[in-house]
């Protein structure tokens, strides 16, 4: 596999099929190729981190400004992953209708746009932010690229382990962007992305494993069968609940209503991971876990926020006062 895929015009396939369409349509194709609703999921975490990071007290044009430019570090990533990947795309039942597969874009026009907002997403940050978070931001894209798309995705059964550190970068980017640094803190939540990842994306491999094994990407489901993938997914999932908690003890980071919210999520997170372990041919409990996986993250980037917002602390304060005076 060639990386000069990225700048042939035809592959395997009619992608330079005449496509007639409004202005609209086209702006709504250019979007689609970014995976718009994965960026906001990305989006949410880098923002948690940033709250984390400023305890609360973040800028929101700030906060702004970091997320136009996440949205184009991860839209561009993920427009050259639809330039490289269109003939699978082309070949699989879900992604055949995407705009490079149906032809509604053309891939030198793909390219440019990546490039852009590639450009646009490094002088963001580094102007507005700092050179590391922008920095961070172009390893992500890299990562994603070259070391998932490029190297992993069809050719190892483990692709989206190592794969998922791309994933896990927009928190990083969120709070090198806030602090100029990176903390244990950080890190930690770089971890939380990445245990999180393979459960996420495994539960649903398990569901549209023969479209992966069509076009011979060796996702683990197909390479090693659905109780195997149900194993590992129960097993990352249980590696998960003590590395969100870090985040309370011994980091010290977040007070205490994230830890509840992390316990209580995490639990459901491995009760479900375990139901699918017990029948893991039953693809209904893997898809209840893999839109769970997504609540869970949303929830607990959420549950960061508030648990470090100013007013959640006064509360708390208040709370633990009137306790004190009860006793
Ligand atoms: C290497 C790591 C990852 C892989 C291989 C992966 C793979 C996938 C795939 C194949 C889909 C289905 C998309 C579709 O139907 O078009 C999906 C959906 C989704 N992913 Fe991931 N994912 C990964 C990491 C992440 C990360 C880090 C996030 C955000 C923190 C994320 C958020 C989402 C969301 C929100 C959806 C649902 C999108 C929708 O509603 O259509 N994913 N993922
Ligand atoms: C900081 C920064 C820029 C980070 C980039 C992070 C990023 C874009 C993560 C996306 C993860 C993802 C959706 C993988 C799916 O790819 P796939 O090729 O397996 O999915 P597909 O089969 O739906 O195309």
């Amino acid at each position: 596999m060639k990386l000069d895929r990225l700048f042939t015009s035809t592959l395997t396939f009619n992608s330079t099929t005449p496509y007639h369409q409004t202005t609209w349509q086209v702006i709504q194709s250019y979007i689609q190729l970014t995976k718009p609703r994965i960026i906001l999921l990305l989006l949410i975490t880098m923002a948690a981190s940033m709250e984390m990071a400023a305890k609360g007290h973040v800028d929101p044009w700030f906060l702004l400004i970091a997320l136009v430019s996440g949205t184009c570090a991860a839209g561009a990533a993920n427009t050259i992953n639809c330039l490289y990947d269109r003939d699978i795309d082309f070949a699989m039942e879900r992604t055949r209708h995407r705009p490079l597969p149906s032809g509604r874009i053309q891939p030198h026009d793909a390219l440019l746009f990546a490039i852009a907002l590639t450009l646009i997403s490094f002088t963001l940050l580094a102007v507005f932010a700092n050179l590391l978070s922008a920095s961070l931001a172009m390893v992500g894209i890299l990562v994603y690229v070259l070391v998932y798309t490029h190297w992993l995705k069809r050719h190892h059964s483990q692709n989206i382990v190592i794969g998922g550190v791309a994933g896990a970068i927009p928190p990083l980017v969120g709070w090198a962007a806030v602090t100029g640094d990176l903390s244990w803190a950080a890190w930690c939540l770089f971890v939380i992305v990445f245990l999180w990842t393979p459960p996420h994306f495994w539960a649903l491999a398990m569901m549209i494993q023969d479209d992966y094994a069509k076009v011979n990407v060796p996702m683990l489901p197909v390479v090693a069968g659905n109780e195997t993938t149900a194993r590992q997914i129960f097993a990352y999932t249980l590696i998960l609940i003590p590395v969100t908690l870090l985040l309370g003890y011994p980091l010290d980071v977040m007070n205490l209503l994230y830890p509840l919210i992390a316990l209580v999520l995490g639990g459901i997170f491995v009760h479900k991971a375990w139901l699918l372990m017990q029948s893991p041919s039953n693809l209904e409990l893997a898809r209840s876990l893999f839109k769970y996986s997504i609540v869970y993250m949303m929830l607990l980037s959420i549950g960061i926020v508030i648990d470090c917002l100013p007013i959640t602390y006064s509360a708390l304060n208040r709370i633990s006062g009137i306790i004190n005076l009860l006793n």
